[in-house]
């Protein structure tokens, strides 16, 4: 049990001293409280011995006064740490857990499920932040205001306080037992609770798809029998809390009962004095107090382990940056040697060795799935590869610290993502410290201005999770405006006109164009025109480098190339024709 306490405390960090500080005032809020005791003294003491005055009772009045307005004091300053230390430490971690995300390779996102990694972030931290607080603080007063009362106690009459002191010990050893149960099944509520978090996500994500596909039965019994499995999960835990429980209280009373006919029978033996019977007598139901009222709490102290587990299994997670340090590349050249890269045990690049001199445009063209996007991420090191190597100005990418690794690239992606903020903000994103001048200068190159103008609110309009309230066509525009304004010396672009409707491509074209002037520039191209007047094509099938040269030397050449540029020519004249 201790143990979770000290790992409690160390996750806390930078708060644990405001935690120490917490409960350093409960302890202080202990001592007025057994203060009562002194009043009591007092009050007995007269009555005992028939001599109560005025006097006497104003006394045992102004020390009631003194321990309730203290212990109230202690009380507001040891929550007030408290609360701060809890509310701060769970800020920190959130804050904590987003960093740590961004150094992760991206193959721990694939092995990972999005639930675990949202539970993570969101329930398993509300889970630390509405627990820790009642139970860390709860638990140790209890077991602080115990100890205090029995010593005091034992001022009076050693074997009632030593009765006392047992009491608690027994309360503790069947807790032991009751935070074993929990060890064992707080896990398995964790993991439903990821499961849930992981069905209500796929359901909510995937609701056009439940839709026009008349899913809803499927998809609701799935998220269904996830909800069964937490309920389940949560009551297995209830039930075995409860005899415990039981068994604890029952423990103080039995306790508290045999303190009272201990002192009675020492009474009547001529042992103890009325006065300090009585004294026990009332002792008997304010030494446990607030132990009882913490016995529920105890129990959930594994699970406050098991979220902590949880929160630093993230942080076990490798880092992308290990090794790498601030590099400035004296050229944007950039080269693969011998790459070979897999997805877990598939492999999808083989082999592949080429440079991109600065300042040049390479397309990268070749059938759905041959491994185009996959090239591009590992530029930009979204992946270590798993043999060769990739440099960027001759320096290997696992060389530079992530940071300015990053600082080289703009890169705009077929699936855009946006954030639910203001337009402004997500077109600063790649520069935060932009003016609004420099986002408008953007906005009006990517051809954004316009839409942008019309819309209610302007550049202050919130765009919903995702990009969701505006169309495929803006969302891209943003987009490059957002890699405009980073004015990053390469840019990686996953050219996205094919799907576009020409109104749309003209506008998206112009965009690009003034995105990429003047840079290095690597695009997956789907149109015919850029194609051509790249510097450099690649051509990928199947994760190889099956043709490399320009449009005029691979037009020549029979193969994926010549194909391409036939089927595209039919789609240009199709469109033509329709
Ligand atoms: N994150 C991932 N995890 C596992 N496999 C992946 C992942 N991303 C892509 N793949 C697989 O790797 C292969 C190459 O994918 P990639 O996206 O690089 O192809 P592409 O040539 O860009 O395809 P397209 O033109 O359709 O976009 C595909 O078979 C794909 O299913």
């Amino acid at each position: 049990m201790f143990d979770a306490y000290k790992r409690f405390f160390r996750f806390s960090g930078a708060e644990k001293g405001t935690w120490y500080k917490g409960m350093a005032f409960e302890l202080l809020r202990s001592i007025f409280e057994a203060l009562q005791f002194v009043a009591l003294l007092i009050v007995l003491r007269a009555l005992v011995g028939q001599n109560m005055t005025g006097a006497t009772a104003w006394m045992a009045l102004g020390i009631m006064a003194v321990s309730v307005a203290g212990a109230a004091f202690c009380w507001y300053l040891a929550h007030n740490s408290e609360g701060h230390a809890n509310y701060r430490m769970c800020g920190e971690k959130r804050i904590h857990i987003g960093e740590r995300m961004k150094y992760m390779p991206m193959g721990y996102f694939n092995a990972q499920s999005l639930g675990s990694l949202t539970a993570a972030a969101t329930s398993t931290m509300s889970d630390l932040e509405s627990m820790s607080f009642a139970v860390i603080a709860r638990t140790v007063v209890g077991m602080i205001r115990t100890t205090i009362f029995s010593l005091a106690t034992m001022c009076f009459d050693w074997r009632i306080g030593l009765v006392f002191f047992v009491g608690m010990l027994l309360f503790l050893w069947v807790n032991s037992r009751l935070l074993k149960k929990s060890r064992e099944l707080s896990p398995g509520r964790l993991t439903a609770q990821t499961k849930l978090v992981d069905a209500v996500l796929e359901y909510i994500q995937g609701m056009s798809v439940v839709r026009a596909f008349h899913g809803d039965k499927a998809a609701k019994q799935i998220l269904n029998n996830t909800i069964k499995e937490t309920e389940n999960q949560n009551f297995k835990l209830e039930r075995k809390r409860i005899p415990y429980n039981v068994l604890e209280q029952v423990v103080l009373r039995v306790t508290s009962v045999l303190a009272i006919l201990l002192s009675i029978w020492l009474f009547l033996q001529g042992i103890m004095s009325l006065f300090t019977c009585l004294m026990m007598v009332v002792s008997a139901f304010l030494v446990y107090s607030e132990l009882e009222s913490a016995g529920e709490m105890f129990f959930m102290l594994p699970m406050i382990d098991a979220s902590i587990d949880r929160v630093e299994e993230i942080d076990r997670a490798p880092r992308m940056d290990e090794g790498g340090s601030v590099q400035v590349p004296k050229s944007h050249d950039i080269s693969f040697d011998h790459v070979d890269f897999s997805y877990g045990n598939r492999k999808i690049i083989d082999n592949v060795s080429f440079t991109i001199p600065e300042g040049t445009t390479t397309a990268i063209v070749g059938p759905s799935g041959s491994g185009k996007t996959t090239l591009t991420s590992l530029v930009a090191r979204f992946w270590d590869v798993n043999k060769g190597s990739v440099k960027l100005g001759g320096i290997d990418v696992k060389d530079y610290a992530l940071d300015s690794l990053m600082r080289n690239f703009s890169m705009v992606f077929q699936r855009v993502y946006l954030f639910n903020d203001s337009i402004e903000n997500n077109i600063k994103f790649g520069k935060p410290d932009a003016t609004h001048e420099e986002v408008v200068a953007a906005a009006k190159a990517a051809r954004c201005h316009d839409f942008i103008m019309a819309l209610p609110d302007g550049y202050d309009t919130m765009i919903g999770e995702g990009g969701a309230t505006i169309s495929g066509g803006e969302r891209q525009r943003l987009s490059i405006a957002r890699a405009m304004l980073k004015d990053a010396p390469i840019v990686i672009l996953d050219e996205a006109t094919a799907n576009v409707d020409p109104e749309n491509e003209a506008e998206l074209q112009a965009a690009i164009e003034a995105l990429t002037g003047g840079k290095t520039i690597i695009m997956i191209a789907h149109r015919l025109k850029t194609v051509r007047h790249a510097n450099q094509i690649l051509v990928v099938d199947h994760g190889r480098i099956v043709q490399h040269g320009t449009h005029d030397q691979l037009i020549q050449q029979k193969g994926i190339y010549a194909d391409f540029i036939l089927n595209r020519k039919a789609a240009i004249d199709w469109k033509i024709n329709a």
